[in-house]
This record gives structure tokens, sequence and C-alpha cells, in this order.
């Protein structure tokens, strides 16, 4: 407690055991010392006499380059590691304080497929963030649908009936985690079963929960609602005008008006529940998870204008009830919470395996960055002050005044009149002619142009001062490129290989006899491919091939995804990807449309397509 009688709501601590990591670092500082020392001190001499005594001298200096990346990397992980600091809230002294003027918070869950996030998975995590601990009229649930589909409608539809069941039923017996698929998975046993009440409730929500969970699934696996389903809510009606994902008009359902439901048919209360599916057209980039956010921000800016933000994907269920609360203590810090502009809580995994098979803990490296100014944004699991989202700046003497800006809304409007209202903000056109649109992937294409044209174009004009043709350059370039990928690539290696005497030097001596046949495509300037004698063939076909299907998916993506914005974005890499099928199209042609003797080997062929819908499938999944 300070002498003015303030009492924190959070206090920091810093790691246990601090010391002896710093000893440990400054003893791993002491070693690298004396590698770099030693390194230096026992450089092998230049020699003219022996190669393979020049060969250890470049084989020590390309260690000690290994060893320096070593160093450096350790310097910058040292960041990440020195310091972390833990932080621990006062959630009853918030209560205490501000119970009955906690604000508003609105929560944002985002999805965008039905098919790969099932419509029963959105709803678990939609359900564990309405049973939060918090007063249910301060709290709003938004899911936003970029996938546009009443099956996630109609799941979100019956979460809204069970949520009547399933929040009373969290609250009362103080359960944890709060997303039913969780708690009633067979591999976890939270019932009481010293409380008959507990345990007589707990199995009747179970089959109210998976009876929801069949009907949600067998809906999902058939792909569409049928017309009994379709009575029992207006909002599909909304879906009449809905011609794809990529094309329809806002789609905005306030299904759980908090507003009104004090004392209907339920013990308590529940949270706001909207369904958001903002405009899509064909013509308006919609900048994925980051535009859905900012149609959020303004359909829930009149909606429930909640004070603070969760972000959600929809895969991520809230795991403690108490978060909001937590995330509180940090914001309404009389002296602290001003500092501070989000609350991001690590994510944790569920089904990890036992040694974490993908690398997904980040424990350390977060505490760390906390002490070091503060954690990265990392998108799911973030607490954002409104006013920061829109654009607040800091300054020292900025105090929050939240209790002045927290009057929970109390729109006039009816739900149906604010969903009308609310429309405009979701729609595609929204955003036209802010920053989004001035941005574009910006002044620093200029660089890049003007060296790709201008080494272009000198080597053009040298070409033609040498007494070259235009077509003559051009070839130049597909053999600069072959070469480049293959023979220069392959003789680099080698001469690496030489130098540590892994690899003795060798000698092909080409043919110098060419039958009839052969003689006569080279008048006819035919390129000549013939038995396959070499890896480079594969190389270079395969290189090819790898651009022929890019550049034909940019253009499949650009006609079905027909998004002026996304072409914009698409067009530089869509130029210099045609400009590699074009100088290639002799190498198609061997391929495809010959029948002599010189044209591709049907084994290169074979091999070089397949590498490169290898390499395609690598990329795409
Ligand atoms: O057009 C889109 C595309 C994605 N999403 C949603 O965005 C979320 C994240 O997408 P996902 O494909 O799951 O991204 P990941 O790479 O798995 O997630 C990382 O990247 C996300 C976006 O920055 C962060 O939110 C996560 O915390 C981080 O783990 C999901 O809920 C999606 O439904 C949309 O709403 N609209
Ligand atoms: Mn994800």
């Amino acid at each position: 407690m300070g002498g003015d009688g303030y009492l924190p709501l959070f206090e920091t601590k810093t790691a246990k055991g601090r010391i002896a990591y710093q000893l440990y670092a400054v003893s791993v500082f002491v070693g690298i010392c004396f590698i770099c020392a030693y390194r230096v001190s026992h450089l092998p001499p230049t020699t003219t006499t022996t190669t393979s005594q020049d060969g250890s001298r470049w084989a020590w200096i390309g260690l000690f380059i290994a060893e320096l990346w070593f160093i450096f990397y350790w310097f910058i992980t040292q960041f990440a590691r020195r310091n972390p600091i833990y932080r621990h809230t006062f959630k009853d002294s918030l209560s205490q304080r501000y119970e009955k003027d906690l604000p508003g918070v609105d929560v944002f869950v985002c999805t965008a497929d039905p098919t790969i996030e099932p419509p029963i998975m959105v709803v678990n995590t939609v359900l564990s963030v309405m049973a939060y601990d918090y007063p249910p009229e301060k709290l709003s649930v938004y899911l936003s649908d970029d996938g546009g589909s009443e099956l996630t409608f109609y799941a979100l539809l019956e979460a809204s009936r069970f949520a009547k069941h399933w929040l009373p039923f969290c609250k009362k017996f103080n359960v944890e985690p709060r997303s039913p698929a969780v708690y009633f998975s067979p591999d976890q046993s939270f019932v009481d079963d010293d409380d008959p009440l507990m345990a007589k409730q707990w199995s009747s929500i179970k089959n109210l929960y998976e009876d929801m969970r069949s009907r949600i699934e067998r809906i999902t696996k058939i792909g569409q609602i049928s017309a009994d389903i379709r009575k029992e809510h207006k909002g599909f009606c909304e879906w009449d005008l809905v011609s794809s994902r990529h094309d329809h008009p806002v789609i905005l359902q306030i299904l759980i008006d908090g507003r009104e439901t004090k004392g209907v048919e339920i013990e308590g209360q529940l949270p706001t529940l909207v369904y958001l599916s903002r405009e899509k057209r064909p013509q308006y980039h919609h900048h994925f998870k980051a535009g859905a956010m900012n149609a959020l921000i303004r359909v829930s800016s009149k909606i429930s204008n909640g004070w603070i933000i969760l972000t959600v994907d929809c895969d991520m269920y809230s795991n403690n009830s108490e978060s909001v609360r937590d995330a509180l203590c940090f914001f309404m810090d009389e002296k602290k919470g001003n500092e501070i502009a989000y609350v991001q809580y690590p994510q944790w995994f569920d089904n990890l395996t036992r040694n974490d098979l993908y690398g997904n803990s980040f424990e350390v490296e977060l505490a760390t960055m906390d002490a070091n100014g503060g954690p990265l944004y990392i998108g799911s699991g973030c607490f954002h002050r409104r006013d920061t989202l829109c654009g607040l700046k800091y300054s020292k003497e900025c105090r929050v005044e939240w209790k002045k800006e927290n009057h929970i809304k109390k729109e006039k409007q009816n739900a149906i009149e604010l969903q009308d209202i609310c429309k405009i903000f979701a729609s595609s056109t929204f955003e036209e002619n802010t920053q989004w649109g001035n941005e574009i992937s910006s002044l620093w294409v200029i660089p890049f142009a003007y060296v790709i044209s201008a080494t272009n174009a000198y080597s053009l004009v040298e070409f033609l001062y040498c007494g070259g043709t235009l077509q003559g350059w051009w070839n130049d370039q597909r053999m600069w490129m072959f070469k480049r990928t293959t023979s220069y690539c392959f003789a680099f290696f080698e001469t690496i290989l030489r130098q540590l005497g892994f690899s003795k030097l060798g000698f092909v001596v080409t043919a110098k006899v060419a039958d009839e046949e052969v003689h006569e495509r080279y008048l006819r300037e035919v390129m000549e491919f013939g038995t396959p004698s070499s890896p480079m063939f594969t190389i270079f076909t395969t290189l090819a091939m790898l651009n022929l299907f890019s550049f034909v998916w940019g253009l499949i993506r650009m006609v079905i995804d027909v998004q002026i914005n996304v072409l914009e974005a698409l067009v530089l890499q869509l130029v210099l990807c045609g400009l590699i099928v074009l100088i290639n199209l002799p190498v198609y042609q061997g391929l495809f449309f010959r029948e002599d003797n010189g044209k591709m080997a049907t084994s290169v062929a074979y091999k070089s397509i397949m590498l490169a819908l290898l390499a395609c499938s690598i990329v795409l999944y």
C-alpha cells in the first residue's frame, strides 16, 4: 500500500531463480569468448604449397562463421529469456470497489468456414464465453461468420436455447471449464458425486447437450436446413438473398437481446448474443479476419459499445470463467491502468503430444516480453480497450475515465430496429477510400520495379549493341535462367566439395556428331532436349511446371474470386510468373506438343510434373 492509501489491483513479481539464470548466461558468454579467441588464434596459415592446407583454412573459416551465427542468435534470444515477470491480480478488490460499476465487455468470436471449422466447435467456444462469471447485462457475444453459412447460424440458434440451461448450471455449481464439449468429454469427470442435486442436474444438462450436438452435427453433415427448421426463426430468410459466401448482403441477427431477458422463463439473465455475417462482394477486398474485426467493432459500438473487447478464434474456448475479471484488474488499476492498451492471454492447447511435437509452448517468451514493454498481440485471447482500437493515443496525463465512458448502452430502438440500423456498418463499401486501400502489398514497389527494369533494359541494350537481335536476347535470358538454376548451382556445390576433398574433377566429353535430324532442328531453332543425361533437365522442367501451375492457379483465383483489390495485390506476382511461363514456352512445347526425337523424355516429364505438384500441395496444405 502506498502512502496515499492506494491498493493496487495487480502486482508484478519477477521470476524465481533469476540469479542462477544470470550466472548461467555469464558462463555461456565466457565460453563464447574463449571459442572466438581459439578460432582467431589458431587459424591455419595460408600456404601456396598444398591445396589440402588451404582447404582446411577455408573449412576453419566456415566453421567460425557458423559459430558466429549461433552467437548472434544466442544474444538475440537472451532478450526473450533473461528476465521473465509474472502478474497476480486481486479480483476481490476489484469486486469490492467496482462490482456495481463494472464496464461493458464485448466478445468477438470469428469463424470463416463451416467445413473446416465445424459449427458445433464454434458454438462451444461461444457458450464458454457466454458463461463468463460476469454480469450478463454487461456482456455481449458476437459471432462473426465469414463463411456466411446458415449451418453456423442454425448452430448458434441452438446454442442460444441451450444457454438458458447451461449458464445457470455453470453459475450454480461453479463449473469449469465452461465449454460444454470439454466439460462433458469422456476423459474428464467433473461431476461431484457427493452432491446428489448436482449429479441429477449434471445428467439432465448432459443429455440436453448431447441432443443439441447430434442435431447440429446431423444438419452439418446434410449440409442444408430443412423447411421445418427454417420456420423456427425468421433469421433464415436472410439466406434467400445469398448467392455464395463471396457474394451476399449483411446478415445481422440479434438472437438474444440482453436488455430484455430479465426474468423471462429462466433463472437470471442472459448476455446479448449476435450473429453477424458482414457483406461480401467480389469487387471489394474483405481483408480476412482483420476486416471481420473492423466490422464487429463498428456494429458492436451501436449495439452494446462495451468498453473492453475480447477477441477469440472459434477453436479457442475460454478455459477460465474469471478471465474477464483478471483482465479488468489490469485495465482498472487506478495508477497503472492508463498504461495498458491490451491484455494478451497465452494460448493453451488441449491435445498436445507428450513431447509437444510442434513446439507449441511459449510460456517463458511471453513473460519476458511482458518485462520488456509487453507481449506481442497474438490474436486470439486478447482483451483490448475499445478506445485504443479506435485511435486513442497514449499520454501520461490521460487517466482512464472509464466510469464516464462506461454507460451501458441503452438504445431506445428494439432489436429489429437495431439490426437494420447496424447493417450499414458491416457493408463491403464502408471502408472504401480508407487506409486499407491506400496502403497497397506501397512506395516500396519502386526500388523493386527500378532494379528489375533497369537491369533488364541494360542487358538488352548491351546485347543489341553487340549485334544481337531481340529474339536472341530473349533466348539468351532463357539460357541464363537454365544455367543459373542448374549447372551453376551444381558447379557451386561441386567446388565446395572439391575444396573439402570429397569430390574429384571429372570431365564429360560432349558428342561432336549430330545426325541430320538434329541438325535440321537446329537450323529451325527448335530446342534439343532428347535423352536425359543429367538431372539438369528435371530441375528446369520442374521449375517451368511450377510456374505454370502457379500462373494458372493465380488466373483461376482472379476469375473465381474476382476481387479488384485482390487483383491489385496479385498483379505483380502474376506478371512475374507470366514472364517466366512465357520464357519457358519451348520447354512446354518439348513436354507436350512435340513428336520428334528431340522432345523432352517422358521420364523427365513425369518426374517434373510430380515434383511440381508435390511442391504445390505442400504450399497449399
Ligand atoms: O477471412 C477470414 C479468415 C479467418 N477468419 C478467422 O480468423 C481466425 C484465425 O484464423 P486461423 O486460420 O485459425 O489462423 P491461425 O494461423 O490458426 O491463428 C493464428 O493467427 C490468427 C490470426 O492472426 C490469430 O488470431 C491466432 O491467435 C493465431 O494462432 C479463425 O477464427 C478464422 O475463422 C475470419 O474470420 N475471416
Ligand atoms: Mn487457428
